[in-house]
């Protein structure tokens, strides 16, 4: 038996999601028996069809034709899909940047999670002023807010001992194991590569998994201040800015650090063919590297970032930026050959209001994207519809990974 954080029953347009732990935990006892019947259940290997019955929040049995007694709701999956809830590992909800606060909390921001088929997400604790204790003393109080399940990564933005010490309190008394350092936001959250070293160490020693944003954050700076120099201020001057060969140095520049240190990575947001490549490399060589498209860069292209309202423009704005067409086909490719592992979304949202931040100034637009709603049923339609993976895959790459 296991205990799942949530379901989805359904057929495009015509779904039931749940939480099981709120919605069926806390109702009366009798409608905590709950049978799922005649669905075809999937996960990450296999399809049948088959019934699942779930006591107080716990899969008890999963088989065809389980005979119920009258105090067991029962809902009817006959000719739908029977699988698990979607599991976000990226997601940025409640959090301080550039100037300003992500517009989804972790109330709305899972309220749209749940819409949309997912009942978990992971989220980043920011540091405050580098302490990784403030850092996570506010993004549980931020998380009291939940309607859903939730787990926390960590960044990393400055190193001293007690950085380093902090990292193993939260491995071994927070329930943290994954810490992302960022390559890019130089004067910010940017860290240098003697940092990124000590960090991949500490995180081998504590069996705990690293994390890059990988650009190039001087590189970035350079192409920015060339864009204004030449008068571009728009939001297409952020994808001019940083190109995807600054993608691709950063990713080779962490996964051969990663391998000199011998400790695995994970590459959040892996936006282009360049960063791909370099990870589809890694694998060659035997190094253990995780790829995460997110949903933005697989379905989108950057023609947006040109539009003449300024406002529409700025929705696009995410960092590494959305690509030109050709990558979001390779990177759908890549992650239907296994070489990117999973999606995620990155769901960073800021409305128009703060998105005007930057009105005259593409370096001041806040940085990010929604997606935590559209995830599931945008690679469903994507990739699933179109033949590109089989329905086990889609559970494996939304959930399992
Ligand atoms: N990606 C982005 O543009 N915003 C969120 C912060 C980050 O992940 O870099
Ligand atoms: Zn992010």
């Amino acid at each position: 038996n296991h205990i799942i954080p949530g379901f989805c029953v359904g057929v495009y347009g015509e779904s039931e999601c749940g939480d099981l732990s709120s919605s069926f935990l806390s109702s009366s006892s009798s409608s905590s028996k709950l049978l799922i019947k005649g669905g075809i259940v999937v996960n990450a290997h296999h399809q049948l069809v088959a019934d699942v019955y779930i006591e107080n929040g716990i899969i008890v049995s999963v088989q065809p034709n389980i005979k119920v007694g009258d105090d067991v709701r029962v809902l009817d999956a006959i000719g739908k899909y029977v699988m698990p809830g979607g599991i976000d590992p990226h997601t940025h909800l409640g959090m301080e940047f550039m100037g300003t606060e992500t517009i989804d909390d972790f109330f709305s921001g899972q309220a749209a999670a749940l819409a949309g088929g997912t009942t978990m997400h992971i989220d980043f604790v920011i540091p405050v002023d580098g302490s990784l204790t403030a850092g996570f003393e506010v993004y549980t109080e931020k998380a009291k807010r939940s309607c859903m399940d939730y787990g926390f990564h960590m960044a990393i933005t400055k190193w001293d001992e007690v950085v380093a010490r902090d990292m193993e309190v939260m491995v071994k008394e927070k329930g943290i194991n994954s810490f992302k350092f960022f390559l890019a936001y130089k004067g910010s959250l940017m860290i240098s590569d003697e940092l990124l070293l000590q960090g991949f160490k500490k995180c081998k020693s504590l069996g705990a998994l690293a994390m890059v944003h990988a650009e190039n954050g001087d590189a970035v700076a350079e192409g920015q201040r060339r864009m204004i120099d030449l008068g571009i201020t728009g939001p297409e001057g952020h994808a001019l800015s940083r190109p995807p060969e600054l993608e691709g140095e950063a990713t080779s520049r962490a996964i051969r650090l990663a391998g000199f240190v011998n400790t695995p990575l994970y590459v959040v947001h892996v936006m282009s063919i360049d960063a791909m490549e370099e990870i589809a490399k890694a694998h060659k060589s035997g190094q253990k590297v995780v790829g995460e498209p997110v949903v933005s860069g697989l379905v989108l292209d950057d023609s947006w970032l040109w539009d003449n309202d300024f406002s529409t423009a700025a929705k696009y704005v995410m960092s590494p930026p959305i690509r030109k067409r050709g990558h979001d086909k390779a990177l759908q490719a890549a992650l239907s050959t296994k070489i990117l592992q999973l999606v995620g979304t990155d769901h960073c949202t800021f409305n128009s209001t703060q998105k005007a931040l930057g009105i005259d100034d593409f370096r001041k637009i806040p940085n990010g994207v929604n997606g935590i709603e559209e995830r599931m049923h945008l690679i469903w339609d994507t990739m699933v519809e179109s033949g590109q993976i089989s329905v086990t895959d889609y559970v494996r790459i939304t959930s399992t990974e």
